[in-house]
């Protein structure tokens, strides 16, 4: 469904590739999970089966078709077959649950029959009935992700992306999101997710994908992680530790630099 030929992103000359020689290939049906630290390329990988960037070199193919090979006027076609979903919900606020999935319908120019058939169908799925005309602000975070899924994939899309989907969650609506992810997932369409959440990882024992500084360092069919944390010791010196471990080290003296610690703050 997915393949990636020796594929590089370089965005910067003067930075190292954002993606360096992948080769992998995703198959129909399947459900992947993207993890490695920031800036390891997981974004990027999403953004390249999207078409919103080029590889340097390397060929993507989605459904078979290497995507740099197809014309520009023919990427809104592309993107269609493609479901997307966001850390942080990207909802239009002025309109209610209903809208906000029914548009994704009405910009592809569906009949109104099949919107007030479809949209009730894919709301139930996500669990939001009776929530059908609520705004987003009357939301918690939990069901604007339900929206933000329905939406996604009220054109049944053959995949889906998932770019930290739980990534403003707590754990207990986190569960609740992956519960769906797993649904739709069996409903026959491609799942693919970055996350660094390696709670939800290593209980849904799916295929792992692991990437460090772009490249491919690790791939399991039903695989385990464990997110690893930029952190600046006391002395100064900087490495990588399991973040199960940053928060006791911080008490002696390390602080976390990545963005993790400063999200769960937030929650
Ligand atoms: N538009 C861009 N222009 C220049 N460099 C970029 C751009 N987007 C990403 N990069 C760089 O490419 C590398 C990979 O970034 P990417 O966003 O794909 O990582 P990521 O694994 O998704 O990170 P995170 O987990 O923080 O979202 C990083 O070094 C980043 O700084």
């Amino acid at each position: 469904m997915i393949r990636f030929e020796n594929v590089t992103k370089v965005y910067d000359q003067k930075s190292r590739p954002a993606l360096d020689g992948i080769d992998l290939e995703i198959d129909r049906g399947d459900f992947t999970f993207l993890v490695g630290p920031s800036g390891s390329g997981k974004s990027t990988f999403l953004r390249l089966v999207l078409r919103e960037e080029r590889s340097s070199s390397g060929d993507v193919y989605v459904a078979g078709k290497n995507v740099a090979r197809v014309p520009s006027w023919r990427v809104p076609r592309l993107r269609r077959g493609i479901g997307v979903v966001f850390q942080d919900f990207r909802l239009l606020p002025n309109k209610d649950v209903f809208g906000n999935v029914a548009f994704a319908m009405q910009v592809i120019g569906k009949s109104r029959y099949l919107i007030r058939e479809t949209v009730p169908e894919v709301i139930k799925l996500v669990g939001l009935e009776g929530k059908e005309h609520r705004m987003p602000h009357e939301l918690s975070g939990g069901e604007q992700q339900r929206v933000a899924i329905a939406r996604a994939i009220v054109n049944k899309p053959g995949i889906l992306l998932a770019d930290e989907p739980t990534g403003n969650l707590d754990p207990a609506t986190s569960v609740g999101i992956m519960n769906i992810l797993d649904k739709v997932n069996q409903n026959g369409t491609t799942v693919v997710m970055a996350t660094h959440d390696d709670d939800i990882v290593n209980s849904m024992r799916r295929r792992v994908i692991e990437l460090a500084d772009g490249r491919v360092v690790r791939d399991e069919k039903s695989g385990e992680y464990t997110a690893m944390i930029p952190v600046v010791n006391a002395d100064g010196t900087r490495e990588l530790k399991p973040a199960g471990e940053v928060r006791v080290a911080s008490a002696a003296g390390s602080q976390a630099i990545a963005p993790f610690d400063s999200e769960e703050d937030e929650l």
